[in-house]
């Protein structure tokens, strides 16, 4: 069995070359398109591993010669454009695999392997074309994770359900899926289920009839409905009350709807692409979210990195939206590389949001055409305190708590630290959904001790887990 290996750097083709042979394949190797070209039309070939910028022309962009020269062999493209763009591109082909540079070389044998042993081809080339000024930057080795999952999910219908904390790009990650997929054409509706009081979701999300309650004063379609043929993004979908979870689990079930006070039942074809910033497992545990609602939307879970994982992406993300900014009639800037480094060490706990929002208000403030990072550091400091992990953020809170509640002599140690475990207790019962015993073993202390302490401060762990 023998590999066809495009590549034009000697190192990178030299490790490929050893991973395969290593694995029992005969390799031949070429640099060039031309040259890729003629060995196909001479020899046979049970895959063919290509780099995508060649010399002489692009790898994806050829690949329809390749299709011509061998319709079934399987393709894995390998590239360091690591664009959402190029996964997209790569993934119109039909390409078996692709793999952003750097990648596991191990993991590239093994899936050449299973490319040689599935025998065939995927899906042909899409008629697709690829879609200019993709959304999403950011080249990350965690965001490479993510297109790769994008690109899984854009010639099928599958359910996705899309994690990550507030502020990561969730939302744009559903328009990308929906721009990029087959169901373009439809519309994208998004609804945010935790901003619609318990009592309307129901007319909300499936519509009314009217005269269906007070106020229906005509017939309303529903966001399900309005959805038809595209996708719908349900946001926040952990905040959603249980009574609601109930009637979206049947829609979902039954793939169709009945608008309140309709009696039709009106099928529904939109794609379904949910987010939460909620960690749903222990919610589950906890009663306050339905495992079965769970098992239906977490049929492809796509989760975003927050930006602290990937602070390679903030310089990226920083001229992107200085450039968005001037595109909205704020003043041009550029950022000098000691600036973009800078950001790169703040902490951004609102994530791709808070850079957003303060890209902006630099655009609307910086004096300079060319942000310098002295030019930074007054913007930056009334930040430093937000970061909730440095001692910056706690120094200030515990001063301000001395001075406000001020504490009686004697007694300051022990009010301070019943102080601090509260908001402690809290955030870890929400983090476990409300559950004590995982609560007690992630604080590391004893589940009694917990237990009697939530008594003593009078916390009610499942009520404050619960969503607000
Ligand atoms: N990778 C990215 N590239 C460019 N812009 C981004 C990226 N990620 C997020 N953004 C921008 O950051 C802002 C926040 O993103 P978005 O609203 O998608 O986050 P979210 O995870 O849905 O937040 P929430 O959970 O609070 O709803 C938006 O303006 C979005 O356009």
């Amino acid at each position: 069995m023998s590999v066809l290996l495009v590549e034009d750097d000697d190192s990178i083709a030299l490790v490929i070359t050893a991973a395969l042979e290593a694995e029992g394949f005969e390799v031949v190797r070429c640099d060039s398109i031309a040259e890729r070209d003629r060995l196909l039309s001479q020899q046979t070939f049970s895959a063919l591993v290509t780099d995508v910028m060649l010399t002489d022309g692009d790898g994806i962009a050829t690949i329809g010669t390749v299709r011509d020269l061998a319709p079934a062999m399987p393709i894995i493209i390998l590239s360091a454009q690591n664009t959402l763009d190029t996964a997209v591109r790569a993934s119109d082909t039909g390409a078996f695999e692709y793999f952003p540079k750097p990648f596991d070389i191990d993991e590239l044998a093994r899936t050449v392997r299973q490319a040689v042993g599935s025998g065939a081809a995927e899906a042909g080339p899409g008629d697709e074309q690829p879609v200019a000024g993709l959304p999403l930057v950011g080249r990350s080795a965690p965001m490479q994770a993510v297109y790769r999952m994008i690109t899984r999910v854009l010639r099928n219908d599958l359910t996705v359900l899309v994690l990550g904390e507030s502020g990561t790009g969730k939302e744009l990650v559903a328009e990308a899926i929906h721009q990029l997929g087959q169901r373009k054409a439809g519309p994208f509706v998004a609804v945010n289920t935790a901003a619609i009081p318990g009592e309307l979701i129901e007319s909300e999300l499936f519509g009314h009839e009217k005269g269906a309650f007070t106020g229906a004063v005509a017939r309303h379609a529903g966001k399900f409905e309005q959805a038809q043929g595209g996708t719908l993004f349900l946001d926040e979908i952990g905040d959603m009350p249980m009574q609601a979870q109930t009637r979206l689990l049947r829609a979902l079930q039954s793939g169709s709807i009945r608008r309140v006070g309709g009696r039709e039942e009106i099928s529904v074809d939109a794609r379904i692409v949910a987010a939460t910033n909620r960690d749903l497992e222990p919610m589950i545990a906890a009663g306050t979210f339905r495992e079965d609602l769970y098992y239906r939307l977490n049929v492809v879970p796509i989760t975003l990195p927050p930006l602290r994982e990937r602070a390679d992406d903030i310089a990226a993300l920083a001229r992107h939206f200085l450039a968005l900014a001037a595109g909205e009639g704020l003043p041009r800037h550029s950022l000098t590389d000691d600036a973009a480094a800078l950001l790169g060490r703040q902490h951004w706990r609102g994530n791709v949001r808070e850079l957003r929002n303060f890209i902006y208000r630099l655009a609307l403030l910086a004096r300079e055409d060319v942000i310098d990072a002295s030019a930074l550091t007054p913007l930056l400091e009334p930040m430093r305190g937000d970061d909730p992990r440095g001692p910056a953020g706690l120094d200030t809170a515990v001063g301000d708590w001395l001075t406000d509640v001020n504490p009686a002599p004697g007694a300051i140690y022990d009010e301070a630290l019943a102080a601090f475990e509260r908001p402690l207790f809290v955030a870890v019962l929400r983090r476990t959904g409300g559950n004590q015993l995982r609560a007690a073993q992630e604080l590391g202390i004893n589940r009694n001790t917990l237990r009697k302490r939530l008594q003593e401060l009078d916390i009610d762990p499942l009520q404050v887990a619960r969503p607000a």
